[in-house]
This record gives C-alpha cells, sequence and structure tokens, in this order.
C-alpha cells in the first residue's frame, strides 16, 4: 500500500498493490501499522476508526456534502464496485487551504482509498452504473451534529462531473432547494 499526499493538507491517498491472476485479484484494503506510519510520517496523529460504514447508490446520485460540527469524523474511503467521484471541502478556518476543495476518482479498478481528515465536508457523485462504497469513520455518526453543506454552493464551485442536462439524484437532506437548514460555505 503506497501513500501520497495531495494538494490539501491533510487529505492522502492510498494506493494498494493488486495481484490479477486467473482467479481474480488479490489486495489488503488496510494493514494498520501501514496504515499508521502514514500518518506518524507526516507528523499527523494516527486516528482511531470506530465505525464502518457501506452505501450503495445508482448512477448520477449525489451524496452530500456532510460533515459533524462537534464530534468531526475523519474518513477512510474506498469504492468496492463502480466508480464515484469523491469530494472533500476543507473547513478548517486555520488552514492555508481552507475553503478548497479535492476531487478524485475512486473505483472497484484503481482500489485507491481517500483519507479525509476532521474538519472537511464530504461528497461524492456516482459515474457508474452501480457504486458501493465503503469507509471507516474516526467517530461515531451522530445523526442530530451532522451537518450539510449545498453540493452546488456557488463560493465552492466544485466542478462535479455531471453531464450537462442531467441532474442529480440526492436525498431530500441534501437537495437544496428542500433543506431549510442547509449550511452555507461561510456562513
Ligand atoms: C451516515 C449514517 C446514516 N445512518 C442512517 C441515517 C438515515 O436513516 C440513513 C441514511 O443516512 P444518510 O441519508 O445521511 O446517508 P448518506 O447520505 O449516505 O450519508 C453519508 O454521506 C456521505 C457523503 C458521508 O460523508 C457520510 O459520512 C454520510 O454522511 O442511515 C446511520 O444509521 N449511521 C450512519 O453512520
Amino acid at each position: 500500500m503506497k501513500c501520497i499526499n495531495t494538494e490539501l493538507a491533510g487529505v492522502l491517498l492510498f494506493s494498494p498493490q493488486k495481484f490479477i491472476d486467473e482467479r481474480g485479484f488479490f489486495m489488503e484494503t488496510l494493514r494498520q501499522n501501514v496504515f499508521n506510519d502514514a500518518f506518524t510520517q507526516r507528523d499527523l496523529t494516527v486516528p482511531q476508526l470506530v465505525q464502518e460504514n457501506q452505501s450503495r447508490s445508482v448512477k448520477n446520485v449525489l451524496r452530500g456534502l456532510h460533515f459533524q460540527q462537534h464530534f468531526p469524523q475523519g474518513k477512510l474511503i474506498r469504492v468496492s464496485r463502480g466508480c464515484i467521484f469523491d469530494v472533500a471541502v476543507d473547513l478548517r478556518q486555520e488552514s492555508s487551504t481552507y475553503g478548497q476543495w479535492i476531487g478524485q476518482q475512486l473505483s472497484d479498478e484503481n482500489g485507491y482509498q481517500m483519507w479525509i481528515p476532521k474538519g472537511f465536508a464530504h461528497g461524492f457523485y456516482v459515474l457508474s452504473d452501480v457504486a458501493d462504497i465503503i469507509y471507516k469513520c474516526s467517530e461515531y455518526y451522530q445523526a442530530d451534529d451532522e451537518q450539510t453543506m449545498a453540493w452546488n454552493d456557488p463560493t465552492l464551485n466544485i466542478q462535479w462531473p455531471i453531464p450537462a442536462n442531467v441532474e442529480p439524484i440526492v436525498s431530500r437532506k441534501d437537495n437544496p432547494n428542500i433543506n431549510p437548514n442547509m449550511i452555507t460555505f461561510g456562513a
């Protein structure tokens, strides 16, 4: 498993070694010592991962942007089936990359895992017919602590790879036209 930095401080991309043979493939998806080393080598605190989630989405689904306000979660995200455009937005006011976003394709082909630290909002858009996302979190989910920021927030101006004339499929919570409690970036 290789770990590389991204242009946003603390956002890491893990790239596994894939062993392909006539049966299919094999790869390690978590190895605690490699994971820990990636953080200690960068003088970052090693996160404890306390919850794992899986969701399935169909093409054109967009989930996010989500974050927990008082109990922020770091998230280690991978895709076991299909392909997504995964987005992290830096909401850490003291950060040199505050307000910036990063988008990365994660797929069952590339096997990449994106580490999104605490203090970021997270969302993704599904590019394949179906996508299964598996992600581990460093804090427990707390429904009443969760905040949603509009995926199409004009200040963030995230360049989602949504085809022209396609409306993404969103939950009521993630629909800026329906959810009156949505957070506006910078407000
Ligand atoms: C996230 C989550 C949801 N749920 C429940 C609440 C709800 O009834 C149902 C579906 O929840 P949601 O609609 O919030 O699911 P979803 O929109 O997939 O929420 C997720 O979106 C991505 C972008 C993230 O970053 C995640 O942290 C999480 O916020 O599952 C849990 O029980 N535990 C959890 O950890």
